[in-house]
């Protein structure tokens, strides 16, 4: 597995180039030009949101399985294998979520980099203390 020492690619054009094609993929489905038959991503959206969003769960359930059995398998390298495949799934659905909703990886890696240095545990304290229940 790559580590964070060792990164070979750039995470954020990786992300990039893969939205750009699923909005590609998107806007050819509209204009009655992706054929769902033919396009995975074309089929996604041919299923609108509730479609959507219902694989995003199936694909977070299948990530939890392939980690509960990596984990039941000491890590072994099949195992992470297998994992990381689950989990590229689930990131895979969730661009194709973002782009259904008009929103960019980017939106999401400019939230992150927002709360760098923000501790968790504080800005939940903080929001409890702003939204007594
Ligand atoms: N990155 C992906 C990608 N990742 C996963 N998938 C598909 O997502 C689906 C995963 O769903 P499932 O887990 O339900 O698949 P499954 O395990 O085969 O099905 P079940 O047995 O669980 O029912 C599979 O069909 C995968 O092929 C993807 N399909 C497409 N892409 C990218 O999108 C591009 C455009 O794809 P098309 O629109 O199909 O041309 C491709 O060139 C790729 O770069």
């Amino acid at each position: 597995m790559t580590s964070s020492t060792n990164k070979s690619t750039n995470l954020d054009s990786a992300l990039a180039n893969l939205a750009d094609i699923v909005d590609q993929r998107r806007d050819a489905f509209k204009a009655g030009n992706a054929d769902p038959k033919v396009s995975y991503t074309a089929l996604l959206f041919s299923k609108g949101d509730d479609g959507i969003l219902k694989k995003i769960g199936e694909e977070a359930t299948e990530a939890v399985m392939a980690a509960k059995d990596s984990r039941h398998a000491q890590l072994a390298p099949e195992q992470q294998k297998l994992l990381v495949g689950e989990m590229a799934d689930l990131w895979f659905h969730c661009l194709i979520a973002l782009s259904q909703f008009g929103l960019r990886p980017e939106d999401v890696i400019t939230e992150l980099e927002s709360r760098l240095g923000n501790s968790g545990i504080e800005e939940k304290a903080a929001r409890k203390a702003a939204n007594p229940e």
